[in-house]
Formats: structure tokens, C-alpha cells, sequence
């Protein structure tokens, strides 16, 4: 596996390995995996389907300034580089680029990748700026590696409809790979996020997943018949936890993200929906969603 800090050097490599590896005078195609590192399982499911559909596996870790807010966790997300690239050598990753800040940004960026309309609501309401500097450093990724296909977890569902319209609205001659969410045992989903939980919020945690699972029950008992009323069940459901604190529950069309009448029957509802889901337990921030 190879290891590379410098963009230069990522490029140079790149070039050969996409020699070596063409075959019968087809390109090799080369599969991103694109993350902030601290990997779990649900990351280790992007890299294996991205090396099932690829000839070279390329994984990124990233922490990305500008997708923070300034009142968020930049400083303290968790970081473990030595134990991410043993992970990734057993997954048979091939190039690993771990860029530092300046390399990334050597100045401050002047261009940014902006897409409308799908980042409005749910994380883009709560984290102004947020997918403005997901789009740029994704562009960003896209054009030093070029890779063929890029793989998003579902557990970022909005980031996917962001990045699929991206990808759309700009022509950017990349496949977007969706991967359904990991989970714990228990249901909680994975993310880097989770070791900030104390042992009593590891345990609320896991009202998220529950409500997400209970919506079929709920639905096919004819107890919930509107949207509005399935969202006020799952509001009650979340708020009945002391330690939650919600930021949104909402549910929206799916992947347009655009509203759904509250008066919309379930039942007669023919397209894509996703039930999508933040709330703070302490000072940790946790989303999850189920598209129905
Ligand atoms: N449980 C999961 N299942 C599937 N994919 C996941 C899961 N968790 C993260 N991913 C995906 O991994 C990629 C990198 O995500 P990231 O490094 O931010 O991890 P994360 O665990 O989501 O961290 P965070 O705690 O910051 O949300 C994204 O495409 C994300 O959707
Ligand atoms: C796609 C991404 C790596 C961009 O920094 C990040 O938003 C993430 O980890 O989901
Ligand atoms: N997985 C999304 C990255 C973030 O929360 O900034």
C-alpha cells in the first residue's frame, strides 16, 4: 500500500499504477473512497465495495476545515492515523492520500463549490456552510485523482443527493456509489462520532435507530396514516429521552429533499421518502435517516 502526503506525488503514482493495471487497452478505473478518517466498520464497507468495483482503490483522509462551523468539533474529532492505514492495508487498499491543511489549502480557498435547492434544509439549515465546503473538497478530490467511481455512505444520505447533484449539474465524469449504513449489534449507526458519547448517551443513542425501525410497525398497524402524524410519533418517541435534545426530524422526498404535506398519506405516497434525524446527546451531534 501506498502512502502519499503531497499531491504531486499522489498524481505521479497514480499515473503508473493506472499503467500497470490497464488491461486488454482499457484505462484502469480507479474507485475514491473519500473520508475524514477515524475508520469503523461502515468505512471498511465503502473500501470493500470500492475494491469489488475497481482496479485501484484509492482511500482519502481529510479532516476538512471548511465544512465546519465555527462552534463545532474540528479540533477535538478524533484522529488515529496509525491505526487507519493498518485497517486499510488489510482491506487491500492501494493508495492512501493523507494530505495536511496546507497542503490542501495552501491559501485560503477563493473558489467554492456551491449546489442549491438539496442543501436548504436538514444539515444545511442547521450547518450554514457545511456542504459548501463538503461540494469544494470533493471537487477538489475528484480532479487531483480522477477516479471513475466515488463511494458515500447512506449514513450522509443528504450528502449523496448533494454530491449525486454536483456530479449532475457539473458533468463530472464520476459514478456515485451509494453504501447502506452500517450499524452496531444494537442498532446504533456507525460513526467516528460515537466515541465522544458518555457510556448513558451510548444508550440513548439508541432511540434513533429504534424509532427509524419502528415507523413499519407504526405504518402497517394503520396507527399512523400522515406524514405529519408519523414525524410527531417519532418527535414524541426521541423527546421521551431526558438526555436528547433534538435538532430535526423531517421528512422530505427523496433524493430532491424537497417537503412533504403534512396531510400526505403514507399509503398512497409512490415515491422515495427519507425519514432523516439529528439530535444532540451532550455535546455530540448524531444523524441518522431510513429511506422509505
Ligand atoms: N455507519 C456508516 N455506514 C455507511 N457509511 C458510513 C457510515 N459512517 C460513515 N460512513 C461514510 O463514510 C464516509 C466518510 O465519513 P466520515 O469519515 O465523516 O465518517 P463518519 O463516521 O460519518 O464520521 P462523523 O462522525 O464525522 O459523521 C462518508 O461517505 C460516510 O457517509
Ligand atoms: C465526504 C467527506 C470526506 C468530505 O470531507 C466528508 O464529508 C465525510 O467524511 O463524509
Ligand atoms: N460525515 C459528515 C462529515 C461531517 O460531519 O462534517
Amino acid at each position: 500500500m501506498i502512502v502519499v502526503e503531497k499531491i504531486a506525488a499522489l498524481r505521479q503514482q497514480l499515473t503508473v499504477l493506472r499503467d500497470e493495471r490497464s488491461h486488454e487497452n482499457q484505462p484502469a478505473a480507479v474507485g475514491l473512497v473519500p473520508t475524514m478518517g477515524y475508520l469503523h466498520e461502515g468505512h471498511a464497507s465503502l473500501m470493500r465495495k470500492a475494491k469489488e468495483q475497481s482496479d485501484i482503490v484509492v482511500l482519502s483522509i481529510f479532516v476538512n476545515p471548511i465544512q465546519f462551523g465555527p462552534n463545532e468539533d474540528l479540533d477535538k474529532y478524533p484522529r488515529d492515523a496509525e491505526r487507519d492505514l493498518a485497517l486499510a492495508e488489510k482491506l487491500g487498499v492501494d493508495v492512501v492520500f493523507l494530505p495536511s491543511v496546507s497542503e490542501m489549502y495552501p491559501q485560503p480557498t477563493k473558489t467554492k463549490v456551491k449546489v442549491e435547492e438539496v442543501t436548504t434544509r436538514l444539515c444545511g439549515a442547521s450547518r450554514p456552510g457545511h456542504f459548501d465546503g463538503v461540494t469544494t473538497v470533493v471537487t477538489k478530490l475528484f480532479n487531483i485523482i480522477q477516479p471513475q467511481k466515488a463511494f458515500f455512505g447512506m449514513k450522509d444520505a443528504q450528502q449523496v443527493a448533494v454530491i449525486q447533484q454536483m456530479v449532475l449539474d457539473l458533468n463530472m465524469p464520476v459514478d456515485i456509489v451509494p453504501c447502506p449504513i452500517v450499524r452496531e449489534e444494537d442498532g446504533l449507526a456507525m460513526s467516528s462520532r460515537n466515541v465522544y458519547l458518555s457510556a448513558e448517551n451510548r444508550q440513548a443513542a439508541l432511540v434513533l435507530s429504534q424509532s427509524l425501525f419502528a415507523v413499519d410497525e407504526w405504518v402497517q398497524s394503520g396507527e399512523m396514516k400522515t406524514v405529519g402524524q408519523l414525524r410527531d410519533r417519532i418527535v414524541e418517541q426521541i423527546a421521551g429521552v431526558p438526555t436528547a435534545e433534538i435538532d430535526y426530524v423531517d421528512i422530505l422526498t427523496f433524493p430532491g429533499l424537497t417537503e412533504m404535506a403534512s396531510d400526505e398519506q403514507l399509503r398512497n405516497w409512490k415515491g422515495k421518502a427519507i425519514i432523516a434525524l439529528a439530535v444532540k446527546f451532550g455535546a455530540t451531534r448524531l444523524i441518522d435517516n431510513r429511506i422509505l
